[in-house]
């Protein structure tokens, strides 16, 4: 039985989201402006707008830009500091945009505090400084993040030295020496903006193969950047203990049945983020989790309780910010639509990698072409080989590669990598080209702005490097 004091405590809303991330924001705003009542709760006033704004996509990519631009006469340490403030400042700037936007609108209450589930309907919200109060709707949207992974490894978590990627792109310090462990899109980009800046950097990475989700020739001439830009890459390394002493912590792994060790003034474990679902009292809802520990959902994102949908990592789909994009657009099609759109229908999902130059790639591996039943045909050159490219030259990045799978009896494109200037803008046009068939040869045909990095599109489709034979 509920008291008179908490009945008075209680919001009640028709939907209620909990987390401020890409996914749930989108949809409150959706709501709220079709009148639906909303209470969005979200535990720390740092991060309205979520993870991509504050800690995640736009101060990482900042990084990587301010990175670019140090002058071999630059003091790093003055020139880090100065783009950790001018970074920071977009991140106030976007974090106030996005409390703003949402708070003018009537129908949204923003609260700021923890929720923790008391029912299939209500959260109880705990407020900094202890204050508690409680939430109840027909609709619940769970929009919680992800947290990052930090291996088992014997003396990292008690390290002094232990840094996370919001850690670094905070402090003002620039490190000395980084090592990261890990070899995926954070601990590369890391790697990438941190060298750039000065510091010396180590990537520790386990297993042989550098980038396996994608073709060895690629990762080659990934590495090859990387490398060329003073990256120390080891492959194969296994992590086994951090010692921290007056010079730093060293770093101890095995390569090869041999004990090695780099000491480093910060230690950044890349090595992936688990959804977010500690503290949600999912049990009390009656929230399934899978094995790995995200919100079970079905292809319209609805939990094991069908009033309650999970959007982005907390659900365990690809951690990116526009799939968590899409999952809203999923969910309110469940909503206020028709209620047929689901992860079903997510076909040629780009994916960058922002290096310098960035790695993007769409569809399927070469070898994963194969592996699916495929005849394939692979176009490929070198970005300062591209001759329809002059933009390569114009702005002085000749780096990489574009490289194309096509089906050699259809033409249609099955897959691409590229490793070049402005590839985080070429990808969509050909993800969009994949999720309406339209085959190599008319990208190859079109007609596109000159001088553009587009432009390579006229001629790498032609590069064709092997072809498989008909059976
Ligand atoms: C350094 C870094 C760089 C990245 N770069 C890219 C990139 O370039 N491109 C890209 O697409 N993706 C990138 N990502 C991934 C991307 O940021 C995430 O996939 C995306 O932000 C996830 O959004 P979300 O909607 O799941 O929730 P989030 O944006 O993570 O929001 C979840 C929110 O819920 C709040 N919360 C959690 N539990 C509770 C609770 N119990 N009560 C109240 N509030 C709660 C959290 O405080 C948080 O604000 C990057 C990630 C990192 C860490
Ligand atoms: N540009 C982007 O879109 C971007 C940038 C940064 C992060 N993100 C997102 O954030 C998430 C987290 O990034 P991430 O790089 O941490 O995860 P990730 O899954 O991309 O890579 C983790 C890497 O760590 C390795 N690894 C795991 N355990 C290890 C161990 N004990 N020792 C050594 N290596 C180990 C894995 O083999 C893998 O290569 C990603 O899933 C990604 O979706 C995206």
């Amino acid at each position: 039985m509920t008291t008179q004091a908490e009945e008075r405590d209680t919001l009640r809303a028709d939907v209620l989201v909990v987390g401020f991330g890409k996914g749930g924001k989108t949809a409150a705003r959706a709501l709220g402006q079709l009148g639906r009542t909303v209470v969005l709760v979200e535990e720390s006033e740092r991060m309205y707008g979520g993870t991509c704004p504050n800690v995640g996509c736009v101060p990482s990519k900042g990084m990587v830009h301010h990175s670019r631009l140090r002058r071999p006469q630059d003091d790093p340490q003055a020139f880090f500091e100065q783009a950790v403030t001018k970074v920071q400042a977009v991140r106030e700037f976007m974090r106030k945009g996005n409390y703003d936007s949402l708070n003018a609108l009537e129908t949204v209450t923003i609260i700021t505090g923890r929720a923790e589930f008391t029912d299939p309907h209500t959260v109880a919200i705990t407020r900094q400084g202890g204050e508690r109060l409680t939430a109840t709707a027909e609709t619940i949207l769970i929009n919680a993040g992800s947290r990052p992974v930090v291996p088992d490894v014997p003396g990292l978590r008690t390290s002094a030295h232990l840094v996370s990627s919001t850690d670094l792109l905070e402090r003002t310090r620039l490190p000395k020496r980084l090592v990261v462990i890990g070899g995926g899109y954070l601990g590369l980009e890391f790697a990438a903006i941190y060298r750039a800046f000065g510091s010396e950097v180590t990537v520790l990475a386990r297993g042989g193969r550098f980038l396996p989700r994608v073709d060895a020739d690629v990762a080659d001439a990934v590495r090859r950047v990387l490398s060329g830009e003073g990256v120390e890459i080891v492959l194969g390394a296994h992590v086994r203990e951090v010692r921290d002493g007056d010079e730093g912590a060293a770093v101890v792994y095995d390569l090869d049945g041999t004990e090695h060790s780099v000491t480093a003034d910060a230690v950044l474990p890349a090595t992936g983020r688990a959804p977010h679902t500690g503290g949600l009292g999912l049990e009390a809802a009656g929230v399934r989790t899978t094995d790995n520990g995200a919100i079970e959902v079905d292809e319209y994102l609805r939990t094991s309780r069908p009033h309650i949908f999970a959007l982005g990592d907390v659900n365990g789909g690809p951690k990116f910010t526009y799939v968590s994009l899409d999952d809203s657009r999923i969910v309110l099609d469940q909503l206020i639509g028709d209620g047929t759109r689901s992860t079903a229908d997510r076909v040629a999902v780009p994916n960058t990698v922002f290096l310098t130059p960035p790695l993007a790639t769409v569809g399927m591996t070469e070898q994963e072409a194969r592996a699916a039943g495929h005849r394939v045909k692979v176009t490929r050159e070198n970005v300062a080989d591209i001759v329809a490219m002059p933009r390569a030259y114009a702005v002085e990045e000749t780096r990489g590669l574009m490289k194309f799978v096509i089906d050699a009896d259809t033409d249609l494109i099955l897959g691409a990598a590229l490793l070049s200037v402005d590839a985080q803008e070429l990808v969509n046009t050909v993800a969009l080209a994949m999720r309406h068939c339209i085959p190599a040869s008319d990208l190859r045909d079109a007609v596109y702005t000159h001088p553009s990095s587009t432009e390579a599109f006229n001629e790498v489709p032609t590069v064709v490097v092997h072809e498989d034979a008909r059976t």
